[in-house]
């Protein structure tokens, strides 16, 4: 989450905890975890799609709990959180946008460009329904507040999103979207981001929100 190199702030290490663990290990566990989750987001693909006969959906949650009881053998209590070691690496192994163990998170690339605009490409499927065949409205301001998140904190400060406003200009179908955000202006503590949604053929949301630097990071 920040620059590489780059230590958090005294208020970001008063809420995000310190580990001890070179960045080689978290870079390997991370090539580790995420093919699990890419298999568990294909396990929730199919559990909504899948057609198969009575017995088969029995068999397969009994095998789908014994698979859950394995992992739970030895596991972290309470939220992932977040972490950083002192080389500046952080991890968020469960954040719900771009949580690298995280399968309810659709894989989210973000990528910043030089000139400060922030953009990520995903393909929503199944699971990320509301209307027939189209993105559920929320699904869509999560993947934009989070974009308009990394592009108010611009990568060096803590921001947290104050207010966030949505137009749903046209129905996102599902498949493949892009997410670009980039700031409008600054007052004070207050980052004032716009940001679209959109599909192959355009926009589908604009957005504009206000993110607050907190007291407690300044
Ligand atoms: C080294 C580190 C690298 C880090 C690199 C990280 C990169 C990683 C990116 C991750 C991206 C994640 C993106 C997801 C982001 C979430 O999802 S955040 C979760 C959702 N948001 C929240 O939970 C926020 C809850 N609210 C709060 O915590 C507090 O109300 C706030 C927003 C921090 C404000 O508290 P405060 O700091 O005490 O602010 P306060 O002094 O009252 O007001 C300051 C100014 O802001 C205005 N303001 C206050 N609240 C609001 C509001 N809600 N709306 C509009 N204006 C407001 C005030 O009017 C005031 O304006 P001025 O008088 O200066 O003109």
């Amino acid at each position: 989450m920040s620059a590489p190199g780059q230590a958090p702030s005294a208020g970001y290490a008063a809420v995000f905890v310190h580990e001890d663990v070179p960045t080689a290990e978290v870079d390997r566990l991370e090539a580790l975890h995420r093919p699990l989750a890419d298999s568990v987001r294909d396990l929730v693909d199919a559990t909504i799609r899948t057609t198969v006969e009575d017995e088969e959906v029995r068999a397969v949650r009994a095998e789908v709990d014994a698979l859950v009881a394995r992992l739970r053998a030895r596991q972290l209590d309470g939220p992932a959180g977040v972490r950083y070691n002192a080389e500046g690496r952080t991890w968020s192994w469960g954040n719900a946008v771009v949580g690298e163990r995280n399968a309810v998170a659709p894989p989210l690339e973000v990528v910043r460009d030089p000139d400060g605009l922030v953009h990520a490409d995903t393909v929503l499927g199944a699971a990320y329904e509301g209307p027939p065949g189209m993105v559920h409205g929320g699904v869509g301001a999560l993947l934009l507040d989070h974009v308009m998140g990394v592009a108010a904190s611009a990568h060096q400060r803590v921001t947290l999103t104050g207010t966030l406003t949505m137009r749903y200009v046209r129905s996102t179908p599902l498949g493949p979207v892009r997410v670009e955000a980039r700031i409008e202006r600054e007052e004070g503590r207050k980052v004032f981001v716009v940001a679209t949604l959109g599909d192959p053929d355009g926009v589908t949301v604009e957005a504009d929100g206000v993110f607050i630097v907190p007291r407690w990071a300044v």
